[in-house]
């Protein structure tokens, strides 16, 4: 388990990390959102012994990262920001020096090496100059690094930044095929990550902890949950009626698409409502949908209305 205690760090008059605690289990996956500049990266160093904190503290399976950092880094795996290593090294040559440091040797470092190197497909790139890399390849050559000893704990900053469509993809799977048996934190501020990996998510901003939730407790707290959309030749034509469906709050029409949304009063369930009501009237219409929740939006009004002060 990870668990932190009114984790904070101070630099001089900024808070950049305010009184954070939250648990972590085997098996859950995570994510730590939080605009730019939210304390994301700072509270990571500090879980895995980067950074010691003004007060509070964190634990890795039990030990205490500041009162037993052997113990607890050894069951960590930790990749950082921007994923830095040691260019001049081929991978081969990087995995074998934090092998070293690891104390992993002889036969059992080879297997690992072998084993590190398959899952992430860097058969190709083993004997380039790791500063000669693709950003992907090098985000892998770090991850590797994070994974070489078989931590129980990963804690990936910003593993999928700067990648393309594709490699995103192959580290999210990785990320997924490796949750079963660890426990993995993730940050980033790419909402979609939180839908394809994580089972849970905690937002902060300025610092402080804002929500700690499953993804789909946060969707529920979007005045799109449980909206009914769909695009038809001419929105306005339908709205009022559509206004009158019971258990309509209100409709809307995007202006830049021109899709209409029905949002329900406080509990209302309006999905077989609305679609009788379009049958009913012969509307012709098209993608007709039962909105789960825009987390992009609960976002929003977590970070931006939680935080109109400044910091202390
Ligand atoms: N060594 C430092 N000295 C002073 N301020 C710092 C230091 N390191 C971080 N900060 C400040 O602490 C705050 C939190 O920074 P942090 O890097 O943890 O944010 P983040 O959530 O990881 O942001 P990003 O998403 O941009 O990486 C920021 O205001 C940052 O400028």
């Amino acid at each position: 388990m990870i668990e932190t205690q009114s984790l904070t760090k101070r630099y001089g008059e900024l808070t950049a990390v305010d009184n954070i605690s939250f648990k972590v289990e085997p098996g859950e996956v995570l994510g730590f959102l939080g605009p730019n500049g939210a304390g994301k990266s700072t509270t990571m160093k500090m879980i895995t012994g980067f950074l010691a904190p003004t007060s509070g503290s964190a634990k890795v399976c039990g030990f205490d990262v500041q009162e037993q950092p052997i113990e607890a880094k050894r069951m960590l795996g930790y990749l950082p920001e921007g994923a830095p290593s040691y260019g001049e090294m081929t991978p081969l040559e990087f995995y074998r020096f934090v092998a070293e440091l690891r104390g992993i040797g002889g036969e059992q470092r080879d297997r690992r090496i072998a084993e590190v190197v398959a899952r992430l497909q860097l058969q190709g790139v083993l004997y380039q100059p790791i500063d000669t890399l693709s950003k992907g390849f090098k985000r892998r050559v770090g991850l590797g690094q994070a994974i070489l000893h078989d931590p129980k704990v990963l804690v990936l900053d910003e593993p999928t930044d700067g990648l393309d469509p594709n490699q995103k993809h192959e580290v999210r799977d990785l990320i997924r095929s490796m949750s079963r048996d660890k426990i993995i934190i993730i940050s980033t501020h790419i909402l979609e990550e939180v839908h394809a990996v994580c089972s849970r998510a905690v937002i902060i901003a300025k610092g402080k902890l804002l929500a700690d939730a499953t993804p789909a407790e946060l969707e529920a707290r979007s005045r799109y949950h449980g909206a009914v959309s769909l695009t038809t030749d001419n929105p306005a034509a339908l709205r009022d009626g559509l206004k009158r469906v019971e258990g309509v709050a209100t409709v809307e029409i995007d202006p830049q698409d021109g899709r209409m949304t029905a949002f329900p009063k406080q509990g209302a369930r309006l999905f077989d409502k609305v679609s009788e009501y379009l049958r009913s009237q012969n509307v012709v219409f098209s993608e007709l949908q039962l909105e789960q929740g825009r987390l992009d939006e609960v976002f929003r009004q977590i970070t931006t209305q939680n935080t109109a002060g400044g910091r202390a």
